[in-house]
């Protein structure tokens, strides 16, 4: 059986007098692709920010290769191997494509290391070895004979790619998506899912999705968390959510 990676207890997140997040729990197993499902305005992205260190959760617990993540900031938490995109894509627009994946894994890396590195010839071979990786990830996600176009230039579904391919430059265990697919036509989400299937059972990532296309969360997913309302609803394969009779009346019944 598959070691867990991720445990989050009981999460819930307050903003004022709105309760966003109300008492959410998941576990995401090493190799495996989860996805967090529910309406507009459910509380999917806080979960994100709560898991991800951007806010710290009112209440509950975030444990991660068995250690507590919940009070540490976001860039500790990637350190640690857990990683994420945004709904809005976030790159250096003005930076080459190869120079986003550069400065990620400069940013990654413990800056007391790299000051270490700095001036000894250890540093080149570093620095060699981080245009290695950013290589070998541009052709996995088919963006090598677009390393020094300014990223800002790329095609939408590009931009995602690249956003991908900045986080696995960074070696994560954990790859969190938030809505990877918005945007992207039938063909390029067709592409996502075979690079997501790809860095699970290849590169040894697991995967934790927000997805609105229901038809590559259903295909893509070893588990489904449904949030209604900030509240759990639902936990399960995609056979037992799609035939839940309250995911079906409060989410699926909708579409
Ligand atoms: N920083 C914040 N301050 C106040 N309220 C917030 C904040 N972030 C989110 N909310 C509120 O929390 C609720 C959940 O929002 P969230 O963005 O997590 O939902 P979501 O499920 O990701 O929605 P969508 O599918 O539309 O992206 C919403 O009512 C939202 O307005």
């Amino acid at each position: 059986m598959a070691d867990t990676l991720l445990v989050v207890r009981d999460l819930s997140m307050r903003f004022g007098g709105l309760l966003a997040v109300n008492g959410v729990s998941l576990t995401v197993d090493e190799r495996q692709i989860v996805s967090v499902i529910g309406p507009n305005g459910a509380g999917k992205t806080t979960v994100f920010n709560c898991i991800s260190g951007f806010y710290t959760p009112t209440e509950g617990e975030v444990v991660f290769q068995g250690k507590a993540m919940h009070k540490l900031p976001g860039h500790k938490i990637a350190r640690e191997g857990m990683v994420r995109t945004f709904q809005n894509i976030r790159l250096f627009k003005e930076m080459t494509v190869l120079e986003n994946l550069l400065v990620a894994q400069h940013m990654h890396a413990e800056r007391n290391l790299l000051k270490g590195l700095l001036l000894t010839k250890n540093f080149r071979i570093k620095e060699q070895e981080l245009v290695e990786r950013a290589a070998f990830w541009l052709e996995r996600v088919g963006l090598l004979d677009f390393a020094n176009r300014e990223a800002g230039t790329l095609a939408y579904g590009q931009q995602r790619r690249l956003e991908i391919a900045r986080c696995m430059v960074t070696q994560p265990k954990l790859l969190m998506l938030d809505e990877p697919a918005a945007g992207l036509n039938p063909k390029e989400t067709a592409e996502l899912n075979a690079l997501i299937r790809e860095l699970c059972h290849q590169h040894q990532v697991s995967v934790l999705l927000i997805e609105h296309d229901m038809k590559l969360v259903m295909d893509i997913s070893d588990q489904i968390v449904v949030i209604n309302q900030g509240a759990p609803l639902a936990t399960g394969t995609p056979e037992e959510i799609q035939r839940n009779p309250d995911v079906i009346k409060a989410y699926l019944g909708e579409e």
